[in-house]
């Protein structure tokens, strides 16, 4: 049963970075309601102030005007996965996926049981005891993946999380975090710049402006929860995928 409130909930939100004579206006105002166990996808033309969004939304940065709220009630934590994964050179690569679990303060033998059964499902347990620097682009970005899903948090923000992977690797995650954030019931925000995840893993895909980014469409793909990857062989799929290609397209191309 849902939450009586939003997890996410924001308000004629706006940033904008410089100064007169030259302001960049990056965002907004826009408002965005994200409901507990929702799944919301963005996507929009680059530069359309994405990223902002999601760095307000994770507390790296202010809003100019407007206000974003979140609740979340511990001890899952919100967690955040960035393009630049952000993860610890000098820790191997299981410490790093038990990193969250650590601050967390769960015992050693259950932290390290959870982070393996996730260097598993991401393809990287003969590289548990390695250090990031030996691992390839992709592998890095798995451990960021299974670091942020090993702590099982409550709001999942991610930004391109799976751009850097090969198409069937993508895949394969994409069907993992979609079956993770049904059965755990995780609210999740995302961007991505491929439909096809956003159709597969959102409740909610909205299409952003160009910049200053605004929401001008919203789609609800039809596909029933529980839903599997299989749905991307479906005629509505493809249909929704060149609908919203168009919009897209109308957006990056300049007036
Ligand atoms: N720290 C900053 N200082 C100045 N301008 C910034 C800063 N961060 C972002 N911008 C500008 O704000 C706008 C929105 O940037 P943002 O990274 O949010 O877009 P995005 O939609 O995530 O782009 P992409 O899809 O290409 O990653 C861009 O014009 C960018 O140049």
């Amino acid at each position: 049963m849902g939450e009586p409130y939003p997890k996410l909930h924001a308000q004629n939100l706006t940033r904008t970075f410089g100064r007169a004579p030259h302001p960049v206006e990056a965002l907004g105002p826009l408002d965005l309601t994200v409901a507990t166990g929702e799944s919301v996808c963005l996507v929009g033309p680059s530069g359309c102030g994405k990223s902002t969004l999601l760095r307000i939304a994770a507390g790296l940065l202010r809003p100019s005007t407007g206000t974003l709220e979140i609740r979340t009630s511990s001890p899952r934590p919100a967690a955040m996965i960035f393009q630049d994964y952000g993860i610890y050179d000098w820790k191997t690569v299981r410490a790093n996926v038990r990193f969250g679990l650590d601050i967390l303060r769960v015992p050693r033998r259950e932290a390290n049981a959870r982070a393996d059964a996730w260097l598993a499902r991401t393809g990287l347990a003969d590289f548990a005891h390695a250090y990031p620097a030996t691992l390839s682009g992709g592998m890095r970005q798995r451990v960021a993946i299974a670091r942020a899903l090993t702590v099982e948090p409550e709001l999942l923000l991610m930004d391109e999380l799976f751009a850097a992977l090969d198409a069937q690797l993508r895949t394969i995650l994409q069907d993992e975090l979609l079956e993770l954030a049904q059965t755990t019931s995780t609210t999740t925000l995302f961007i991505t710049h491929s439909l096809e995840e956003a159709l597969v893993l959102g409740d909610r895909v909205l299409v952003m402006s160009a910049r200053p980014g605004r929401i001008i469409a919203e789609h609800r793909p039809p596909f029933p929860r529980p839903r599997t990857g299989d749905i991307r062989s479906t005629p509505e799929f493809t249909a929704l995928r060149s609908e919203l290609w168009d919009l897209l397209r109308e957006e990056a191309t300049p007036a």
